[in-house]
């Protein structure tokens, strides 16, 4: 495995992690995944609808409505639990996420050209000793990061397909965003825009 990228303390990034070949069964995976599990523009506990399209993998998926941000074991409008994950991403986060603990969530966001995603912490899993883990597939992503306060300074970096990323130890909880995406910068996904995959350990491990 190569060295990451350190740019700021807890975030690293390896750029170009995954082979095209990899990326593209991830594709494949995820879309396929999409036509039994829904992605949906879900409400903010605020009344508006993201401009990301969501769907989850594995024992649990992350969803938002009026009641707030949580996990659950079944998609919303379905009713049916969650497709499961690929064993690619399960290798993917013994070697990078946590070698003892499996991930029992992967968020699935689904980017068109204007969706972004506001500045945020990633705080509605037990236990921040596990990492965040995070897969950039399709068109590049103008990605932000900063620190555990909304008023840290941030950082911009580029989010290109096949590039992984981890939050972790003191980013962990650092807040972060993606301001926008560049369409067409990739023809990775068959319809365009951005995939990106977030693993995580919801539960206690
Ligand atoms: O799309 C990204 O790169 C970030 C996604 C994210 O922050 C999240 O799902 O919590
Ligand atoms: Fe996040």
């Amino acid at each position: 495995m190569m060295n990451p990228v350190s740019l700021v303390p807890g975030f690293d990034l390896w750029p170009g992690l995954l082979s095209p070949d990899a990326q593209a069964a991830l594709v494949v995976a995820v879309l396929d995944a999409a036509k039994i599990a829904p992605a949906a523009h879900y409400a903010t506990p605020y009344g508006k609808a993201m401009s990301v399209a969501m769907t989850s993998l594995g024992p649990l998926g992350w969803t938002s409505d009026a009641a707030g941000y949580r996990y659950a074991e079944r998609h919303p409008g379905t009713g049916a639990p969650w497709p499961d994950m690929p064993q690619a991403l399960l290798d993917l986060w013994t070697a990078l996420g946590d070698p003892n603990v499996p991930p029992d969530a992967c968020l699935v966001n689904l980017y068109g050209p204007e969706a972004r995603m506001s500045l945020h912490q990633d705080r509605d899993e037990a236990d921040p000793h596990f990492p965040v883990l995070s897969i950039s597939l399709g068109d590049t992503a103008v990605f932000r990061i900063g620190g555990t306060s909304r008023k840290d300074p941030t950082r911009s970096v580029r989010l290109a397909s096949g590039d992984v990323c981890r939050l972790s130890g003191p980013a962990r909880l650092a807040f972060h965003g993606v301001d926008r995406i560049l369409p067409g910068s990739s023809r990775l996904v068959p319809d365009g825009g951005r995939i990106n995959l977030t693993l995580r350990r919801a539960r206690p491990g």
